[in-house]
C-alpha cells in the first residue's frame, strides 16, 4: 500500500484517494480531516495527479499552513520536497495577498502596498474623522470599523450598499473617504486583500482562465467558517458543473458544529451550498474520533446534542473511558487562576510537557489573571493572540519607520513616529501639515510649505527618512533593520528610558527575526535584497501579528481564547471562565442562534483536549475593572454528571424535569475539609493503591465520601471515608 496510506481508515483512505472531482468531508471533530486533506495533497503529488504548483491549500492559520508545510515535506520523498515551495498554501489573507503582489498593477496597488492590521485600521480610521471633523460620539470608530468589514466580507463596495438605515447614511460617505484615504496612501486592510483580489478575478477574464487552468486542486481546511466573500473567492478557481467551464477541484473539510465565525458573517450553510451548487457526488462523513479518551467525547456529545440546527453526526471512539472530567468551582477569579497554576505545577513535575497543556477561555480579558498565577508560580507561559510580539509598541514604532522607506506617504506610519521619539513636532505642526495638504498633496511636498522652526523640524524628519532610504537600499534585511532601528533614535531614546531594557530586547528580537526571515525565504529559494526584501519581511508581520508568539523555542503552556484553539489539540485542557454571561457571552443570549453558536464553541473547547480535561468557573470575577457575582455555565449542566469529578463542589438536586439551567452550589470551604476530619489537600497512603492526595471530601459521617488521587497507574478514585484504610502522612 502506498506509504501515505498507512494508518488511515477505511473512509479516509476513500477520501484522500478520490478521483479528481469536487468533494465535501463532512466530520465531527478530532476524525482527522485535517490529516486526510494533509494526506490527499501528499497522494495527488505522488501519484502525479498533480504537481505542486497545481495545488492550493487554504488552511485557517498561518500557523496551520506552516504545519502542512512540514508535514507534507515529511510525507513525501526526497525528490519531491523541492517542488513544494511551488504550492500554494496560507490563509485566505496570505493568499490574496500573494496574488495581489503578482498583480498589484492590474489590481490599481503600488508594488509595495502594505497591509493595515485591525489595530491599524482603527487608528487610520480615527485619523480620517479628525481630518473631516467627525465626532467619535457621531461616528464611533470601533463602529465603522465593523460597518465597513461586515460589508466587505459580503463582498460589498460602498455603491452596492443602500444608504437605509440612519446609521448607513451616516456611514457610508464615511466608507468612501476611507476608500480614499487608503489608496492614496497604499494601505489595504485584510478584508481588502479578498475583495480586491476577487474583483481583479472578476474583472480580468484573462487573468482568470490563467489561474483556473493553473490550478487543479483547491483543498480547503475549516470550510464551515467560510463567509460569503472567501466562498466567492474560490468559486473563481473552481470548474463549475453547470456551465461545464474548467477549473479546480474543491476539495472542502469541515464541521457545522464548529461553525464559530457567524459574528463574522461565516456560514456553515455553505456547506450545503457547496454540496448543491457544485453538484457534489462525493461526500464522506467520518465517525470515528482519534483524538481523545471515551468521557471527553462523551461530554462534547452530549453538549452538541443541545443543539437544534445540525446536519447530525456522531462520534465515537476505540479509546478507553480515561479519566473523569475534572471541574473546580473557586469563589473569585484569582483564586480559579492559582487553581489553574497549581495543578499545571502538579502536572509539570508528573513529566507532562508544558506545550501539552493549554489553558482556554472565552474571552481575552480573562488572560490577566491567569497570566499573573502563571507568573507567580514560575510558570513559562505563551498566550497566543494577546500582545503579540509585532504589536508591542516598540516594534510597532520600528516597523512604521521601515515602513516610511517603502511608503513615503503612509500616514498611519508617519504619524506613528513623526515625533516619536520626540523631536518637537506637536499636534499644531501636524494641523498645519494637515491644512497644507488637505489630504491630497503629498507629505514632502506640503512640508516644504509650512514655514519657521515647525517647518524645519518636520523637514529634519523627512530628510532623516530620506537618508535612511539612500542607505539602506542594497543592504541585508537584518542589517538594514539594525540601521534603521539606530538611525531613527528609537535605540538612544529606549536606552535613556529607567524601563527600556526590556523594550531594547525587544528592538533585538526583531533584528534575529529580519534574520530567521531571510533564512526561511531562503529555505524556500527566494532571495532578495535591501527594499524588495523588507517589503516581503513586513507582510510577513502584517499578516504574522495575532499569531506570533515571544520566545520561540521554549517549551510553554499555551493561554489561548477557544476561537484560537480551533483545529488544535492538547494532552491536558484548562477550560476556564465557565460561567453564565461569559460563556454562553452576555451578548449571545439575546442573538437569534446566538446560544447555539456558543455552544458549538464550547463543543470546539472540549474537543481540543486528548486525555484530561478540567472545567472551571468562578462566582466573583473582575472583568474590566467591574467586580461581577456569576453563575455556573449553563454548558456545565448539559455534561451528563457521572462523567465528572467534582473537585471542591457540589452539584444540587436538578429539580424535576426543570429546563431552566439548573445551579452549582459550591460546598463551603470548611465543610469541605472538615468531613470526618479529612481534609483537600492531604497526603494519604492506602494498602492497594499507593499514595495518593485528597482531591475533594463530600458528605459527612458515614456517608462522608473523598476523591482521592493516587499514582499513575490507579489514578483518582472515590472512597468512602468511614471504611477505607487510608492513612495519614
Ligand atoms: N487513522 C488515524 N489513525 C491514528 N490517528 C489518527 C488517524 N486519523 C487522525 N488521527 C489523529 O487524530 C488527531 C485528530 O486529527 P485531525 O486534527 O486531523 O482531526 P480534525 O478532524 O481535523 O479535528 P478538528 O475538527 O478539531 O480540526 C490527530 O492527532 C491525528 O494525527
Ligand atoms: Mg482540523
Amino acid at each position: 500500500m502506498h506509504e501515505v496510506l498507512q494508518g488511515l481508515n477505511p473512509e479516509q483512505r476513500a477520501a484522500v484517494t478520490l478521483p479528481p472531482q469536487h468533494a465535501l468531508i463532512l466530520a465531527g471533530a478530532g476524525s482527522g480531516k485535517t490529516r486526510v486533506l494533509t494526506s490527499r495533497i501528499a497522494w495527488l503529488l505522488e501519484t502525479g495527479e498533480a504537481g505542486p504548483h497545481e495545488i492550493m491549500a487554504v488552511t485557517f492559520t498561518n500557523k496551520a499552513a506552516r504545519e502542512m508545510a512540514s508535514r507534507l515535506a515529511g510525507l513525501l520523498p526526497e525528490a519531491l520536497r523541492p517542488g513544494l515551495r511551488r504550492m500554494w498554501v496560507g490563509t485566505f489573507h496570505a493568499l490574496a495577498n500573494r496574488l495581489l503582489r503578482i498583480h498589484h498593477q492590474a489590481a490599481g496597488l503600488p508594488q509595495m502596498f502594505q497591509i493595515l492590521d485591525t489595530a491599524d485600521q482603527l487608528s487610520a480610521i480615527k485619523r480620517l474623522l479628525k481630518r473631516l471633523n467627525v465626532s467619535e460620539q457621531s461616528a464611533p470608530p470601533r463602529e465603522l470599523l465593523s460597518f465597513i468589514n461586515a460589508h466587505k466580507e459580503q463582498g460589498l463596495r460602498p455603491d452596492k450598499v443602500a444608504a437605509e438605515s440612519r446609521r448607513a447614511e451616516r456611514f457610508l460617505p464615511l466608507w468612501q473617504e476611507y476608500v480614499a484615504q487608503c489608496q492614496r496612501e497604499g494601505v489595504v486592510d485584510f478584508a481588502e486583500l479578498l475583495l480586491r483580489s476577487d474583483e481583479l478575478l472578476a474583472r480580468d477574464e484573462a487573468l482568470r482562465a490563467h489561474y483556473r487552468a493553473r490550478f487543479r486542486h483547491v483543498l480547503v481546511d475549516e470550510f464551515q467558517d467560510t463567509n460569503a466573500l472567501q466562498y466567492r473567492w474560490l468559486q473563481r478557481f473552481a470548474a463549475d458543473p453547470v456551465t461545464g467551464e474548467a477549473g479546480a477541484f474543491l476539495f472542502c473539510v469541515g464541521d457545522d458544529d464548529q461553525s464559530i465565525y457567524g459574528f463574522r458573517g461565516a456560514l456553515a450553510r455553505n456547506l450545503m451550498r457547496f454540496e448543491q451548487e457544485f453538484r457534489v457526488q462525493a461526500v464522506i462523513r467520518l465517525e470515528r474520533n482519534y483524538r481523545s479518551h471515551g468521557n471527553i467525547l462523551a461530554a462534547a456529545n452530549a453538549i452538541i446534542a443541545h443543539n437544534r440546527e445540525r446536519l447530525g453526526k456522531n462520534l465515537w471512539t476505540e479509546a478507553d473511558e480515561g479519566e473523569p472530567i475534572r471541574v473546580f468551582q473557586a469563589p473569585e477569579d484569582g483564586a480559579e487562576a492559582r487553581f489553574v497554576a497549581e495543578e499545571i505545577g502538579n502536572l509539570l513535575r508528573e513529566g507532562v510537557s508544558a506545550d501539552e497543556i493549554a489553558v482556554l477561555y472565552r474571552a481575552n480579558a480573562q488572560s490577566r489573571a491567569l497570566e499573573h498565577a502563571l507568573l507567580a508560580a514560575g510558570i513559562p507561559y505563551r498566550v497566543h493572540g494577546g500582545q503579540r510580539f509585532f504589536d508591542r509598541a516598540e516594534i510597532k514604532h520600528a516597523l512604521a519607520y521601515l515602513r516610511l522607506l517603502l511608503l513615503p506617504d503612509d500616514e498611519t506610519a508617519f504619524l506613528r513616529v513623526v515625533n516619536f521619539p520626540p523631536r518637537g513636532i506637536g499636534a499644531r505642526t501636524l494641523e498645519a501639515l494637515a491644512a497644507q495638504r488637505d489630504g491630497q498633496t503629498d507629505i514632502s511636498a506640503a512640508a516644504t510649505r509650512l514655514a519657521g522652526r515647525p517647518g524645519a523640524a518636520l523637514q529634519g524628519f523627512l530628510q532623516l527618512i530620506e537618508r535612511l532610504r539612500e542607505q539602506t537600499r542594497e543592504v541585508p534585511l537584518p542589517e538594514l533593520v539594525e540601521r534603521v532601528i539606530a538611525g531613527s533614535g528609537l535605540r538612544t531614546h529606549y536606552a535613556a528610558e529607567r524601563d527600556g531594557g526590556d523594550r531594547l530586547e525587544n528592538l533585538d528580537e526583531l533584528v534575529s527575526a529580519a534574520s530567521d526571515f531571510v533564512a526561511q525565504m531562503a529555505s524556500e529559494g527566494i532571495e532578495a535584497q535591501g527594499h524588495e526584501m523588507l517589503a516581503l519581511f513586513l507582510q510577513h508581520a502584517a499578516l504574522e501579528s495575532g499569531e506570533q508568539q515571544a520566545e520561540a523555542g521554549q517549551t510553554a503552556v499555551q493561554l489561548m481564547t477557544v476561537h484560537a484553539s480551533k483545529g488544535l489539540e492538547f494532552d491536558v485542557v484548562f477550560l476556564t471562565g465557565l460561567e453564565e454571561g461569559l460563556f454562553p457571552h452576555q451578548n449571545s443570549l439575546y442573538a437569534d442562534g446566538g446560544v447555539e453558536e456558543e455552544r458549538r464553541l464550547m463543543y470546539v473547547a472540549v474537543t481540543r483536549a486528548k486525555k484530561r480535561l478540567y472545567l472551571s468557573w468562578s462566582d466573583i470575577r473582575m472583568l474590566h475593572g467591574q467586580t461581577e457575582y456569576h453563575q455556573p455555565s449553563r454548558f456545565l449542566e448539559e455534561i451528563p454528571p457521572e462523567l465528572l469529578l467534582w473537585l471542591n463542589a457540589k452539584r444540587r438536586e436538578r429539580k424535576g424535569g426543570d429546563l431552566a439551567p439548573s445551579r452549582v452550589t459550591a460546598v463551603p470551604q470548611s465543610s469541605s475539609g472538615a468531613a470526618n476530619g479529612w481534609r483537600s489537600g492531604e497526603r494519604v497512603r492506602h494498602p492497594k493503591f499507593g499514595e495518593g492526595v485528597i482531591l475533594a471530601v463530600e458528605g459527612a459521617g458515614a456517608h462522608a465520601q473523598a476523591s482521592v488521587k493516587f499514582g499513575p497507574e490507579v489514578g483518582v478514585k472515590q472512597l468512602l471515608l468511614s471504611v477505607a484504610p487510608l492513612e495519614r502522612l
